[in-house]
């Protein structure tokens, strides 16, 4: 069954188009990574799946249009005012209210154990009294994102969850998030080409258009459409997994190509 289905998806801001005629069908249990160039509209889809800009088109979530009650929304955490007065466990504590059901509902002890735990998870149970103004940039990443799951989405949708996350935790967040996967589907919006080689199942390349949907394996082509640039500005430190055969360039501490197709065994034997 496909989780998520959209066709002909066009988003202006004002006279900017940034999404054109994009069509992309994302199945139960996927973890799709979206990349692309900044600008390239890899926010705005996620926020036209989420149903928080306008769009022309069509977006269905489980078959139906409009159908939010299942999906859960990280969106990137600059995009938030962080002065509004509320805890980290409050923060949390607020994913519940989403099934609220009538007008006395009181958090129960379960909830508030669920809600350390998956403090815990992420690292940041000792914060749970912090305000969230006082927290840095990843801890407070890294709070949007236990919010997000404890609201036990069936779809889950991250803007970039580890961009502000140092190399170890971000490790660790891909592995979680590939627990997660085992019961939802998950759409990633990443800039993280290690995250991609890791844990997502499928990639889809966004620039306005949409350039690749399929497995996580890059090639040439698709890296020229999506970034106007060769392999060797990108590929720097970056798995053979998703890139073609590359190796460092000793001279100018760049990488370099090794030519694409017909090394690809031989990477596939690094790795
Ligand atoms: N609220 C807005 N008003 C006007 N233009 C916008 C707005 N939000 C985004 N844009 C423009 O739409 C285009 C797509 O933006 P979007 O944020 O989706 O890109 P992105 O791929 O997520 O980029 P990045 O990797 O830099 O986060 C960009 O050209 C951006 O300048």
């Amino acid at each position: 069954m496909n989780v998520v289905s959209i066709q002909n998806l066009n988003v202006y801001y004002a006279q900017h188009q940034a999404l054109k005629n994009v069509n992309l069908e994302v199945e139960e249990g996927a973890f799709l990574g979206i990349l692309g160039p900044n600008g390239g509209g890899k926010s705005t889809l996620i926020k036209a799946v989420a149903g928080s800009i306008p769009y022309s088109g069509t977006i269905k979530i489980f078959g139906a249009p409009r159908n939010f009650s299942c999906l859960g929304y990280m969106p990137q955490s600059s995009d938030l005012n962080r002065k509004f007065p509320i805890n980290v466990l409050e923060v949390c504590m607020s994913a519940y209210l989403r099934k609220k059901r009538h007008f006395f509902y009181r958090y129960t002890k379960a909830m508030h154990e669920e809600a350390m735990e998956c403090l815990c998870l992420l690292g940041i149970e000792h914060l749970a009294k912090r305000t969230i103004a006082e927290l840095s940039g990843g801890e407070f990443q890294k709070l949007l994102l236990v919010r997000t799951i404890l609201t036990d989405p069936k779809l889950l949708l991250l803007d970039e969850p580890t961009a502000n996350i140092d190399p170890r935790s971000s490790e660790h967040i891909f592995e979680v998030l590939a627990g997660l996967n085992k019961k939802m589907t998950i759409i990633m919006v990443t800039h993280d080409l290690s995250a991609v080689a890791s844990c997502v199942k499928s990639i889809a390349c966004l620039s306005q258009t949409l350039i690749y949907h399929g497995e996580p394996r890059l090639n040439a082509d698709i890296l020229t459409k999506m970034y106007g640039c060769p392999i060797d500005l990108i590929a720097h430190g970056h798995p053979h997994r998703v890139l073609p055969y590359h190796v460092h360039d000793g001279e100018n501490g760049g990488c370099c190509e090794m030519g694409l197709e017909h090394r690809r065994s031989e990477a596939d034997d690094i790795l």
